[in-house]
């Protein structure tokens, strides 16, 4: 990776309107591509996401001989093969690789090495290491339970019922599900511990298993079955990122403009009726039809007491409205994000605070008081979302300087010009 890039966000001085047409869903590309990998014939992804975290997914499938095909970024195609090592994983930093690849090396034969980043080491892997031990597979870890890590995979996964504590990421069970039909019993997972985060990405989980042919039973509270069979090879259109849509949105809100987001369907994978209910409660007005999700503000936005855990890799966006905003926010449900890129609770409150904002970090959150911010130094910690959430104060606020936009490319390398673009109207 090239180094850190230094980056002052702009400030908006006029209302943001413009149709930004965004890149495709990470969840859906990242599983389109294991389902695909996994399936009994050819596929295709139609506008996936091409960024840090899918190249690897691709990458880390192909290295164990699946045939993925990224060179058209419109349309990725993927040949499953026989799967086989020795191969390395590189994950990265991201949880969707080093959750979602690890039942698939389960199936390949022989040894599949995994590391990533520095910080990939210390995000929670554990639980579903330990799964997979109880499915049958046979793997080496770190003392941590986490990275590194080699799976043996023995070309099969007997399968089976399993008990898994998910509370520190549904990403878990989700990598659990997807490569469960090609397991000998398929799987019967139960999750006993507190809640669940990210419902919706357990939905798309299941929806797109079914999509791919899978038979799935999610209609018991903490209980997922996939039954073993054959999954189909099939055409996947991948949505537009409803999660690195926010930022854009959120322009909407902070300087009283418009912003649409075409692409979305009315039948999403993503939940954007709850991101509408959020940034309607924060003053903005959210419609979302055919055509798109379209927001439109008055350059007011109002504080938020909210339970943010199925939508938490919002946080940081709604965290720097909340900075920006007449009222206070309490915003909560979301312990599990001190797994996430960085420690979200604690890098918020933090780099928050430095800009003058009122702050208090809770076990599970943040709270925000209105307070008159300034422009200062945001460090990013390698987090895209951080980044974003730079960003929407800067538009607010003159001066606001990023140690490091380029974390941007983990999950939209074209951030920092669409973002100058559409604040600067050139777009
Ligand atoms: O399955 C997925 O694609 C994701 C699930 C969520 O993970 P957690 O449940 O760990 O928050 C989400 O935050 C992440 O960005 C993507
Ligand atoms: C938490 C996130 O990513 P990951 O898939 O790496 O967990 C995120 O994108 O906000």
């Amino acid at each position: 990776m090239a180094g850190p890039v230094s980056w002052v966000a702009p400030t908006a001085g006029t209302p943001v309107r413009a149709e930004v047409r965004l890149p495709g869903s990470k969840s859906m590309t990242a599983r389109a591509l294991v389902l695909s990998a996994l399936a009994a014939g050819p596929s295709t992804l139609r506008y996936p996401l091409r960024a840090r975290d899918t190249e690897l997914m691709a990458a880390g499938l192909a290295g164990m001989g699946a045939g993925v095909d990224s060179g058209d970024d419109r349309l990725w195609a993927v040949r499953p093969g026989p799967l086989a090592g020795p191969a390395h994983v590189d994950v990265g930093l991201s949880g969707t690789v080093m959750r979602f690849v690890p039942p698939v090396a389960g199936l390949a034969d022989g040894p599949v090495s995994f590391d990533g980043d520095p910080r990939a080491r210390q995000r929670p892997l554990g639980p579903i290491v330990e799964a997979l031990r109880a499915l049958g597979v046979r793997i080496d870890s770190a003392p941590s339970g986490g990275l590194p890590l080699t799976v043996h995979g023995a070309g099969g996964v007997t399968g089976g019922e399993v008990t898994i504590d998910a509370s520190a990421s549904s990403q878990f069970v989700s990598g659990l599900l997807l490569a469960a039909a090609a397991f000998d019993k398929g799987i019967v997972v139960r999750h006993v511990g507190p809640p669940v985060p990210s419902a919706p990405h357990l939905r798309m989980t299941a929806r797109m298993l079914r999509a791919a042919g899978a038979t799935v039973d999610d209609a018991t509270p903490d209980v997922w079955t996939v039954e073993p069979g054959a999954l189909a090879g099939r055409d996947w259109d991948i949505e537009p990122d409803l999660s690195g849509a926010v930022p854009f949105l959120a322009a909407a809100l902070v300087t009283g403009g418009r912003v649409t987001v075409p692409g979305l369907p009315r039948e999403s994978l993503q939940p954007g009726d709850r991101l509408c209910e959020l940034l309607t409660a924060m003053g903005g007005e959210c419609v979302l039809t055919d055509k798109g999700l379209t927001v439109t503000g008055t350059g007011v936005v109002h504080g938020l007491n909210a339970d943010l855990s199925d939508v938490s890799e919002l946080t940081p966006t709604i965290a720097a409205l909340a900075a920006l905003a007449d009222s206070p926010s309490r915003l909560t449900g979301v312990e599990h994000i001190r797994g996430h890129e960085t420690d979200r609770i604690a890098a918020l409150a933090r780099e928050l605070i430095a800009l003058g904002a009122d702050v208090t970090e809770l076990r599970d959150g943040l709270e925000v008081r209105p307070a008159r911010l300034h422009g200062g130094e945001f460090e990013t910690y390698q987090d895209h979302r951080m980044a974003h959430a730079a960003a929407v104060v800067g538009l607010a606020v003159p001066d606001v300087r990023l140690s490091d936009v380029s974390c941007t490319s983990k999950t939209m390398p074209e951030f920092p010009e669409l973002w100058a673009s559409i604040v600067e109207g050139t777009h």
